[in-house]
């Protein structure tokens, strides 16, 4: 049997397994009770999701003991799996993931299984912060400078957004607090961030730097984030950090704060151009209407937010229409998809077989890097990032990850973890930032329970596939450093685009092996769906705060990025309202 194929048989026996502890609740301890709604209530606030960005607006909102705020989340608390930052490979394909695939185009990522991307995406208070990597990075300065001007409103500038990015971390990395860097961190938010610094590193880092590339600290700059270095994690305590865990626990004895569990937000109430309240199903299979005073606001993801306003009637005309839903504004919803096209690449060493410590579920699975690199030496932003994982020799785990959360195929995993006998692998996640590609998000139907169609979009701008395949053969130049040399170190070839060399080479590579980032945006964005303060064109007190709004992508994980929307937006809310903060 193939290694690979065992190893998906074992992770479905383990989660199985898990099940049986979900019904404890062991992490309920970290949360709001969950608290029960009843038809024709009303609250000042309704917010949809309880992911990255509802958590961070569920507390900002109700930190006014006189406002009423509903946060409806149609998944559950977190599982253990979730806390346990180790465990991560285990969380996809659950009931904590919307299990969303994309259209097959045909085209890309035909080295995944059935050709599709497995867009994984949290279900559950924590949203996708509660399965997500764990990789915490603010993005470069040049990023919040381009959606200023996209959007032609300085308050989305770098200098702008600087201190709402700060404003949600507790750094506590002990090295980076005693440095020059402590200046662009917060210490008094809601996530706790730190670095895992490992000896094991040391040698790639070095190797980077014979490449040219310098080694930080930290790639928070006011500058420009290119370097290496070892991330920050939203790691804390052996724990993972989310918004949930964060910002929701601190909220836990507001009375004023109704945080409603397994309640699925199915249409957003609107009348005379008004939205005044959500339909919600609730896990007893009734239906309630709830009204908003003062606002409904949309934090359910960058696929679920368009899917609801479309179910809403807040889309584009043709496509509702066609579908039968009445039409209430005529917006590009759903379109100007983004997400970081990736590819993975694993280096085997012929002569390092060094183990590596034994791995704690408290901690990060692997010693890791993160890279941030310009093809053009006078960029001071970065055209892709590398996540560079040490696996140490005949490591299931780099199967778990490259079978379960990556999905590529058993025969592309089988290769992968054949080059782990005896020697360790690097593993290797390449990204490319700032694709022009953009992908569409559509209704499959006006049912609320059916999964949208996803469309990526991948490579469908022919740059993109110039700049990732450019950027592949870039980084492979690591092979010639001492370093590499000195373990003997080689591609690992997967069989796929036989006969081609260089560039030719790299570019069927990044076609074959095109996966995700898992960091989709821009589906309801700033300047074509919302104003710049997240409002609905054309729909009053009705607002998108989440992946959705990004304009543009940040240059690297966004999930910073995200929570600094939610924390800038919870400003425009409560000064909308005239509310004390
Ligand atoms: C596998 C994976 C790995 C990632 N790795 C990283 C990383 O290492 N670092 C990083 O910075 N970012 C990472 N990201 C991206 C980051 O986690 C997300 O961009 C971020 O969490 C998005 O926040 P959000 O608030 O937009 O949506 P989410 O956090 O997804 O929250 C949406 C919430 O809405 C709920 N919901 C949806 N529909 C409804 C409805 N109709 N009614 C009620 N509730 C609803 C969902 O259950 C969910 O809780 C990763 C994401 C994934 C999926």
């Amino acid at each position: 049997m193939s290694a690979a194929a065992a190893t998906l048989g074992t992770i479905q026996t383990v989660q199985t397994a898990l099940t049986v502890l979900h019904t404890l609740a062991l992490t309920a301890w970290h949360f709001p009770s969950d608290c029960p709604i009843s038809n024709d209530s009303s609250y000042d606030f309704i917010i949809i999701g309880g992911g990255t960005a509802g958590s961070v607006l569920a507390n900002r909102l109700s930190a006014n003991e006189n406002i009423k705020v509903l946060l409806l989340e149609t998944g559950g608390y977190a599982p253990l799996e979730s806390e346990l930052p180790g465990l991560f490979p285990l969380l996809p394909n659950t009931v904590y993931d919307f299990n969303f695939t994309s259209v097959n185009d045909k085209y890309t990522a035909q080295n995944l299984q059935n050709g599709q991307i497995e867009l994984t995406q949290g279900k559950m208070l924590g949203g996708s912060a509660a399965n997500h990597h764990m990789i915490h990075v603010q993005g470069d300065p040049h990023d919040y400078d381009q959606w200023a001007k996209i959007l032609d409103d300085d308050t989305w500038s770098y200098k702008n957004v600087q201190p709402y990015l700060k404003r949600q971390e507790n750094l506590t990395d002990p090295g980076l607090l005693d440095s020059k860097y402590s200046q662009l961190h917060g210490t008094n938010g809601f996530l706790k961030v730190a670095r895992d610094e490992q000896l094991a590193n040391i040698n790639y880092l070095e190797a980077f730097k014979e490449l040219g590339h310098k080694i930080v600290e930290d790639v928070s700059s006011e500058t420009s984030s290119l370097g290496f270095n070892e991330p920050l994690l939203y790691v804390a305590d052996g724990i993972r950090q989310t918004g949930a865990v964060g910002y929701l626990g601190a909220a836990q004895a507001r009375k004023n704060l109704c945080v409603a569990l397994f309640s699925t937000a199915t249409k957003i109430l609107i009348k005379d151009g008004v939205a005044v309240g959500v339909q919600v199903l609730t896990s007893d299979g009734k239906t309630s209407k709830l009204y908003a005073k003062k606002e409904v606001i949309v934090s359910a993801g960058a696929i679920n937010s368009p899917k609801l306003l479309m179910l809403s009637g807040i889309g584009p005309k043709t496509h509702l229409e066609s579908l039968g839903i009445k039409v209430v504004a005529d917006l590009p919803v759903g379109q100007n998809f983004m997400d970081h096209p990736s590819a993975v690449v694993v280096y085997q060493m012929e002569a390092n077989t060094d183990p590596l410590p034994a791995a704690n579920p408290h901690d990060f699975p692997v010693p890791i890097t993160t890279g941030y690199v310009a093809l053009d030496s006078k960029q001071l932003y970065p055209d892709y990032q590398v996540i560079n994982l040490v696996f140490p020799h005949d490591a299931t785990a780099l199967l778990q990850l490259c079978a379960n959360v990556f999905k590529y195929t058993n025969e592309v995993c089988d290769k992968f973890f054949a080059a782990t006998s005896g020697r360790s692998t690097l593993f290797v996640v390449y990204n490319l930032m700032t694709p022009k590609s953009r992908g569409e998000i559509k209704l499959a139907s006006a049912n609320p329970t059916d999964q949208p169609l996803i469309y990526t979009g991948t490579f469908t701008n022919k740059d993109d596939l110039d700049l990732m395949a450019r950027g592949l053969e870039n980084f492979n130049r690591v092979l010639n450093t001492t370093y590499f040399k000195s373990v003997d170190a080689s591609l690992v070839d997967v069989g796929i685009c036989s006969g081609l060399s260089d560039l030719k080479f790299w570019e069927c590579y990044a076609l074959e092996m095109s996966a995700t980032m898992w960091h989709y945006a821009g589906t309801c964005s700033m300047g074509s769906v919302l104003d710049t303060q997240l409002r609905v064109k054309g729909v009053e007190n009705l607002r998108v705060v989440d992946s959705s709004a990004m304009p543009m992508q940040v240059s690297g994980n966004i999930n910073a990025a995200v929570g600094m929307i939610a924390e800038r937006a919870s400003d425009f809310i409560l000064d909308t309202w005239n509310i004390s903060h």
